[in-house]
């Protein structure tokens, strides 16, 4: 049977064994729901970047710069990390060039070895289920936690997709039976669950409370968000 284990924050990754794994890289508040949200949305592609200087550099190339640290938009960039700028195909056709606080390292770091690396989001986390089920390959849930610390959002989201995908998988990983249990324990009253969540009331300090909402909708896209190369495409 094929395996599955999560990693709950970036600074751990190097616990885990990556080779020949699906990777999926969740950061719910925000960067990976913005992502699926910008894609699902026309962007052409999202080319995730580690550090600010050599993201703003590619607005030269012809990218749209993303970019944002501690919540807040970055010096000189058109973008911030809130979803609700792509909406209505704003963005649609352009490439982005993107960085954020955790969830573009936890991409950066998903690389070594892996088979295929994925974006996860409750906001398409069905399509994605449906996705990794159907391939031959172990998953590793790789969570961004904020700061190199676990949190709550993306271990539940960690928690939701081991749930889905209980039947054709199987783990020798406490925090997989944690977080399968937490999750099915709060699947009924999730956002009220995840607005105590410590991101979650950073995020409401900033007034960006209509983000939050968003990223916990559920399944509003049916589409896969994977790394080829350097972009982040949608399929
Ligand atoms: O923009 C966000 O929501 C966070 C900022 S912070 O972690 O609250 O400083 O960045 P992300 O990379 O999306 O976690």
């Amino acid at each position: 049977m094929k395996k599955l284990e999560i990693c709950f924050s970036p600074e751990l990754i190097h616990l885990h064994d990556l080779s020949q794994k699906n990777i999926v890289v969740v950061d719910i508040f925000r960067a990976t729901s913005t992502m699926v949200t910008a894609l699902a949305n026309g962007v052409k592609s999202i080319t995730p970047v580690a550090d600010l200087e050599t993201c703003r550099e590619m607005s030269k190339e012809g990218f749209v710069i993303a970019g944002e640290r501690n919540g807040f938009l970055a010096d000189g960039f058109e973008l911030g990390n809130s979803p609700l700028a792509y909406l209505h195909g704003k963005y649609a056709g352009k490439k982005i060039a993107m960085t954020t606080t955790n969830g573009t390292l936890a991409i950066e770091k998903s690389k070594l070895g892996s088979n295929e690396i994925l974006i996860g989001a409750f906001l398409n986390l069905d399509t994605t289920a449906k996705y990794l089920a159907a391939q031959d390959q172990d998953i590793l849930i790789h969570c961004a936690g904020w700061k190199g610390k676990f949190n709550l959002e993306d271990s539940l989201y960690a928690g939701a997709l081991v749930s889905f995908l209980a039947d054709q998988f199987e783990w020798e990983c406490d925090g997989a039976i944690a977080m399968k249990n937490l999750y099915e324990q709060n699947a009924g009253q999730l956002k009220s669950f995840l607005n105590q969540a410590a991101h979650a009331k950073r995020l409401q300090n900033q007034n960006i409370e209509a983000d939050i909402d968003f990223c916990l909708a559920m399944n509003q896209y049916e589409i896969v968000g994977k790394l080829v190369g350097q972009e982040l495409l949608a399929f």
